[in-house]
Formats: structure tokens, C-alpha cells, sequence
């Protein structure tokens, strides 16, 4: 297990690969921590060096008093970042992940390559509905959410199929700090990358689950129209988090991307 003290924030963290391979960084998703990208990962091709870290608020990573700022995310990881020494990554993000992927294209371009933006979006949800889902925390706690989120998060067919993964999953969003949560979702709610997406510069792939109730195809399809160049991917079966439900073509589509950058 290892902690980072990253400007300030004490975030957990992994490295693995090389120390010259070609860095790729995955920031996850809200209510989730690193294990997210357990079962993709060993499908990448060897050579990377990946590095994976547990949001503020979320996994083994130091919590804080809600709100926050999406500003707060994409400092923690340029500092992670700076901290290994580490530039020109391919950044994967997944939901929150994603928009911290791209905030960070927009305020530091010297870390990121290129993006993989997987079930994210510019913008997710309205204030209404994240201020809605605050309140159903405040006062009912994480619980009282649990199986609304499930569904967002996996499709009928896996939930059916894979009912105790399901709950382990649920285990993990239920025992995520209450501050983590409601600060991240304080996060999303006061973002909007609109203008930074359409500015930015560097290779994107956009991928969603056909099954997504949380950022659906369309709504991811349309982030990626916004952004020059970027290419858009269905993975056919899967909800909100593809590297969990189906971990084979996730990793297949990323492993294509990356060999692209590298040609
Ligand atoms: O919890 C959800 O509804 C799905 C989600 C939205 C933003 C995020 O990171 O996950």
C-alpha cells in the first residue's frame, strides 16, 4: 500500500510497469476506488506503466469537509502526477474520472498525451438532480441510495448474472466517506467543460456502455463531437462502468488506442 502526500492532499496510490514505459493514469469513478480497473488491467499490454490513485475522499485517500471543487481533483492529480515525475501520460478517465481527465488537459497539457474518456461527459446531471441526490444522503446516508446507484452503475443482465460482485460493488459506493461523496458530488455539480473540451488539443477516445443510465451513449457521443478529432466508441452490453462489466473489449479498445499514439 502506498500514500502520497500530493500538495497538501495524502492520496493512495499504485504503480505498475516499468519506470520507462509509456505512463497511463486512470482516475475513477464516484463511489468507487481504485480496484475499478482490477479486471482490465492485467489485458493491457505489458510495457505501460500505469498508475492508479484513489480520489480525495474516496478508497485509502485522505477525506475532507464537502463541498469541492472539480479544481480540488485536478490539483491532486497534477501534484500525484508531478510528484513521480511523470508527463505526457495517457489519462483514463471514467465518470468523474473523465472530468478530471479533462480539466486536467485543459490547465496542465504538459501531463497529458491523450485521453480516454470512458462514461463521462462535459457536463453530468443538473444542480437539481446532484443537489436532490445530496439531500437523499444527508438525510437517509449512502445506504438509502445504494440500489437506485446499482442500476445506473450495471446493466439487468449483469445484476441478475453477477449478484454477489454487485453487492461487493455496493459494499464499496455504501463505505465511501459521506464527505468524499457529497464533496465529489458538490464537484460535478459545478462543472461544465463545455468550452474547455471544445479547446482541447490532444487524441481522444471516447467509449460508453450501451447500457448506461448515468452518462448515456448520446450524451457521450456529444462530448466527443465537441472535441477536435476525438473518436467515439459503443461497447455493446455494459452500463456505467465498462471496466468492470466488460473488461475484455475495454481493454481491447484502450490498448488499440494506445498502440495508435505510439506508431
Ligand atoms: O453514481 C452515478 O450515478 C454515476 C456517476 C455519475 C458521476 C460518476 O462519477 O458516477
Amino acid at each position: 500500500m502506498r500514500m502520497m502526500n500530493a500538495g497538501g492532499t495524502r492520496l493512495h496510490y499504485c504503480v505498475d510497469g516499468p519506470d520507462g514505459g509509456l505512463p497511463v493514469v486512470f482516475a475513477n469513478s464516484l463511489g468507487t476506488d481504485l480496484r475499478v480497473w482490477d479486471a482490465m488491467l492485467p489485458l493491457l499490454p505489458k510495457g505501460l506503466r500505469i498508475v492508479r490513485y484513489d480520489k480525495r475522499g474516496h478508497g485509502l485517500s485522505e477525506s475532507f469537509p464537502a463541498p469541492y471543487a472539480m479544481d480540488d481533483h485536478v490539483a491532486d492529480l497534477a501534484a500525484l502526477l508531478d510528484t513521480l515525475g511523470i508527463s505526457g501520460a495517457v489519462v483514463v478517465g471514467l465518470s468523474i474520472g473523465g472530468l478530471i481527465a479533462q480539466g486536467l488537459a485543459a490547465s496542465r497539457p504538459d501531463l497529458v498525451r491523450a485521453l480516454v474518456l470512458m462514461d463521462t461527459a462535459h457536463r453530468i446531471g443538473t444542480a437539481e438532480s446532484w443537489n436532490a441526490r445530496i439531500e437523499a444522503i444527508r438525510s437517509g446516508g449512502l445506504e438509502s441510495i445504494g440500489d437506485a446507484v446499482m442500476e445506473r452503475w450495471f446493466s439487468a443482465a449483469f445484476r441478475e448474472t453477477r449478484a454477489d460482485d454487485v453487492l461487493g460493488w455496493r459494499n464499496m459506493m455504501v463505505r465511501t466517506p459521506v464527505e468524499g461523496y457529497i464533496g465529489s458530488c458538490t464537484a460535478i455539480r459545478d462543472t461544465d467543460y463545455g468550452v474547455e473540451a471544445a479547446a482541447l488539443s490532444v487524441p481522444t477516445l471516447a467509449l460508453c456502455g450501451s447500457n448506461d443510465l448515468a452518462t448515456p451513449p448520446d450524451l457521450v457521443r456529444a462530448t466527443a463531437a465537441l472535441i477536435p478529432g476525438a473518436r467515439f466508441e459503443l461497447i455493446d452490453g455494459p452500463g456505467h462502468l465498462p471496466p468492470v462489466e466488460a473488461p475484455e473489449r475495454t481493454a481491447e479498445l484502450v490498448a488499440g488506442f494506445v498502440a495508435g499514439l505510439l506508431q
